[in-house]
């Protein structure tokens, strides 16, 4: 357990809104959440679909607020929520930038929204010129090879253009671009949910060992306890924008009485990857 001061998120008794909008009545997507982020762990966020995974990961990225959000952001109608350190229902827009230029923020369909116009290396290393348009472009070159080499693909995909890829390698390319300003905390919601299941795991994998060796912490959106135990120490599990279990993947699925999460601990054994097995060995190029 960390020691106080070691919680890279916290939340206490946090709700998150969508406002009405154009004759659409406002959504409460996340009501009364408490719960920690250990600094260098990765918390596993599971719940059915509608249950508030994505918008509770867009505040976790810093983009919730007590105004009037960005449409598609949700708005913080109560409790607290401090990322990093800073609590961000008020930040200025220019501290808000900065946060969120610290999180690294991995979209479900990342892969599919890189820029077609871009090779592979420019579309790593793009926020690197967007943080600063005179970034030293041999260290640039550095970083982006390291990460490409990272997400196991090899050097010669750098010269491809993004849409010559298949979806598990943009995938990939998309998770290297995430990690190239460094960010200690990534925010990843169901980063391989457009992949096939096999290519899925790898990708999960992947993002685990690179956890492993750079040592960022995670908040991963899942949609099944095996991928949970691909990848993360803890899970939070939502239902009806409710925490209904917070703990080791284990703990929670034995000691719930809520029905989704008894359904997922009868998920069948075959789709759990043992413990023993979970830190990769080998990864296959797709
Ligand atoms: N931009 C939005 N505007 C209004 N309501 C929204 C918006 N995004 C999500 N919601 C609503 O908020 C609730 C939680 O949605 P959210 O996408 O966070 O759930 P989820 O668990 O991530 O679902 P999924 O697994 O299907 O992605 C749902 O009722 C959804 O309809």
């Amino acid at each position: 357990m960390a020691a106080p001061g070691e919680w890279v998120i916290e939340t206490d008794d946090l709700s998150l809104v969508y406002p009405a909008r154009g004759g659409r009545p406002a959504v409460r997507a996340v009501d009364g959440v408490t719960l920690r982020v250990a600094t260098g762990e990765i918390l596993g966020v599971l719940g059915e679909s509608g249950s508030g995974k994505s918008t509770l990961a867009l505040a976790f990225a810093g983009n919730a607020q007590k105004g009037r959000p960005v449409e598609g952001f949700p708005q913080q109608a109560g409790g607290t929520l401090t990322v990093m350190g800073r609590p961000t229902a008020s930040l200025s827009s220019r501290a808000r930038d900065r946060l969120t230029g610290q999180v690294g923020y991995l979209s479900q369909n990342a892969g599919d929204r890189l820029d077609p116009n871009l090779t592979v290396g420019e579309a790593v290393a793009e926020p690197l010129y967007e943080r600063d348009r005179r970034f030293d472009r041999k260290e640039a070159g550095r970083l982006v090879a390291t990460l490409v080499d990272g997400v196991q693909l090899p050097l010669s995909t750098l010269l491809k253009q993004t849409w010559e890829l298949s979806a598990g390698q943009r995938q990939r390319i998309a998770l290297a671009r995430s990690l190239v300003l460094e960010p200690r905390l990534l925010i990843a919601d169901e980063p391989a949910r457009g992949v096939d299941v096999l290519v899925r795991r790898s990708v999960l994998e992947l993002l685990r060992t690179l956890q492993v060796d750079r040592r960022f912490s995670a908040v991963v959106v899942t949609s099944s306890v095996a991928e949970a135990r691909a990848v993360a120490d803890r899970i939070a599990v939502l239902r009806a924008g409710h925490l209904v279990g917070v703990g080791g993947i284990d703990d929670v699925l034995d000691d719930t009485v809520d029905p989704y999460v008894k359904v997922l601990s009868q998920t069948t054994p075959i789709d759990i990857i043992p413990p023993e097995s979970r830190r990769p060995k080998q990864h296959r190029l797709d």
